[in-house]
Parts: C-alpha cells; structure tokens; sequence
C-alpha cells in the first residue's frame, strides 16, 4: 500500500494572544491561510506487524529519526487507532523552516491524512485533528486548510471568502524558535488587540482583502526586531497594500492586489533578499497525488 499527499504551507492573517490555557498552551485570537507552497509526503506500508517507520527527506537538516514530526505523527495515529505497520515515509520538502509557514507542521498533517486514507478513514475529520494536535498547535490547522480563524481557542472555523490576493514572501537569513517567541511574550505581555473581531467579520462577509487592513502579529509588537520592521518597509514601499510577519517568524510578507504588482516587487526586492518567492492562496490544506 502506497499514497502520495501534498501538505500545504499557513500564513497567519492575524495572530495574537488572549492569556493561558490550562494545558500550558497560551490562548490565540488567530486566522490563517493555506498557500501555494507544499510538501510532497509519500507513505508506504512494508508489513502491518510492529510499528516502525523510516524517514527519508530531500533536505539533510531536517532530523530522520525521532524527532520528525512525521515520527510523532505516525505514533499518535496508531495509538490512537489501536492499528500497528512498519511504513516508509518520504518527505520532498519545500515549505522554509523555522519561518513561521508550518515547516513541520505540515508534514505531521500530511502524514496524518495519508495513514488515514491508507487505513479505510479509521477517523473522522474531528478526530483526526485531534490526533494532530497533540503533536502540534499548527497541525489541526494545516490538516483543514483554507482561510481559517479561531472562535474559541484551538477550535478553527472555516471562512468561505474570496481569497483575491497574491503573496510576496521574504525568507530572511536568520529564524526565530516559536517557543522563545511565546516566552518572551511571558516575560512582557501586551494588551489584547481589539480589531479581531473586525478583521473576522470583513472576510466572513467578504474577501481577504477586505481584512487586509487588519491584518496583525502580536510577535511583531513583541520583537521589536529592525530586521523584520526594515523587510516590512521594503514590502510596502515596492507596492504591498499591507506587511507583517507571519507567526513567530521570520518570513514577512507583503498582500498583493494582483500578479502584475507582485511580480513588480520581488523583481526589485530580489536583490537584496535572495529568498523572496510569490505564493497564492489554496483552498484545502493536505490533498490525495497518488495512490
Ligand atoms: C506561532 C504559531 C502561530 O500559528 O505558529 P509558528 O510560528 O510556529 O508557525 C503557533 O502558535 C505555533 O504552533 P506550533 O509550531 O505547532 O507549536 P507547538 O509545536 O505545538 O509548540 C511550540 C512551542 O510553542 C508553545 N505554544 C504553542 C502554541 C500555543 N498556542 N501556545 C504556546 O505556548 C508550546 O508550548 C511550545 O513551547
Ligand atoms: N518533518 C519536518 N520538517 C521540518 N522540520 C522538522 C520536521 N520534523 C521536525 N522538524 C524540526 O522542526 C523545526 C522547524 O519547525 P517549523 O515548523 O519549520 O517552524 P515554524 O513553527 O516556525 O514554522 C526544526 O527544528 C526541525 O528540525
């Protein structure tokens, strides 16, 4: 038994922080959106005895053993399914890590989908995004895909807006780790954003562009990083209509009315940023290649 999937990259649209979970996790007022960039996961299963499961990644940084997120991944779907099966896991990796797209996150959604289309659905959507959370905040959220935003905390709704934007994205030569990013929120923490609630009802009612004057990142206001402020600027001066840093960073990017003004400005940032790429909005988060 073999599949294909393809796991696509998040950007958050708004992202902030509200207070403390009891399960340690901080609670999000956060919105995010699926985007051309993707991994490419093929699952194979050897034998269905022990578990087992072997990683192989295009990309030598990224740790095949144990600390994948494919590992965890593949654990907590057969705990959670009581099934067992040695499988092989391929990874052709193109979402930028440690940038705050979901660079794991998207493989343990992948990963995921794949074993559970592979074992006859064994769980539903709800339970599925379970599994993945327990793995990772970003999991469930890579797993549904789209234009997504939290009513309560860890519970994503879909928003059916029309997504008419174009991103351009700068992968800046330095990362920023999500768990000092939450610390440091600790140590200094802000005032709730109050536009939220404006930000949801401008795309539920309407389109990403419509929201786009509210888009925000609370890690912004907490860095106070001029790196990430001087990549913002050089977005909107090359034509964005808004910037800002998506999650914990560090990829920033600049919402585009159209691929003419997209193409306009990474052609004039690419110089100074060597790592700059456009991407689109998507629809779903993980899809079925081949099986
Ligand atoms: C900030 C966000 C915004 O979408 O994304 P990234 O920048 O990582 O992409 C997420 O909240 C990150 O999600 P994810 O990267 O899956 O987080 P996890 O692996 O579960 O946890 C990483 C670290 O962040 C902390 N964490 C995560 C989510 C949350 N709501 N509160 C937290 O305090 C965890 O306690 C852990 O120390
Ligand atoms: N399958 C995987 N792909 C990418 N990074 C992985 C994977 N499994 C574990 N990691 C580790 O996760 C970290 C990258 O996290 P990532 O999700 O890209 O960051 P962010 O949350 O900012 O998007 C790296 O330390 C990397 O070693």
């Amino acid at each position: 038994m073999k599949i294909k999937v393809r796991a696509y990259a998040k950007l958050n649209l708004f992202l902030d922080i509200t207070g403390r979970l009891p399960s340690g996790r901080h609670s999000l007022n956060i919105a995010t959106q699926s985007v051309d960039i993707y991994d490419d996961i093929t699952v194979s299963v050897m034998s269905t005895d022990n578990y087992d499961c072997r990683i192989t990644c295009n990309n030598p940084d990224i740790p095949c053993d144990e600390k994948n997120i494919v590992w965890k991944a593949a654990k907590a779907f057969f705990d959670a399914t009581g099934l067992a099966a040695e499988i092989a896991v391929d990874i052709e990796k193109h979402v930028p890590l440690m940038g705050g797209m979901g660079g794991s996150s998207v493989d343990g959604a992948g990963t995921l989908v794949a074993l559970n289309e592979l074992f006859g659905k064994k769980l539903d959507a709800e339970a599925l995004c379970a599994v993945g959370d327990k793995i990772g905040a970003d999991v469930p959220i890579c797993i549904k895909g789209g234009t997504l935003y939290s009513i309560t905390s860890g519970d994503m709704i879909a928003a059916e807006c029309d997504t008419n934007c174009v991103f351009v994205c700068i992968y800046p030569d330095f990362t920023l780790s999500t768990a000092e990013a939450y610390t440091k929120y600790d140590e200094n923490p802000t005032e709730i954003n109050p536009h939220y609630a404006d930000f949801v009802s401008s795309i539920v009612c309407g389109s990403l562009s419509e929201g786009a004057g509210f888009i925000s990142n609370v890690f912004t206001e907490i860095y106070h990083d001029s790196r990430i402020e001087e990549m913002k600027t050089d977005l909107l001066e090359s034509g964005a209509v808004i910037s800002e840093m998506t999650g914990s960073g560090s990829v920033v990017f600049g919402v585009f009315e159209s691929e003419e003004t997209a193409a306009y400005s990474k052609k004039i940032l690419s110089g100074k940023y060597p790592h700059i790429f456009t991407t689109r909005p998507v629809s779903c988060g993980v899809y079925v290649l081949e099986r």
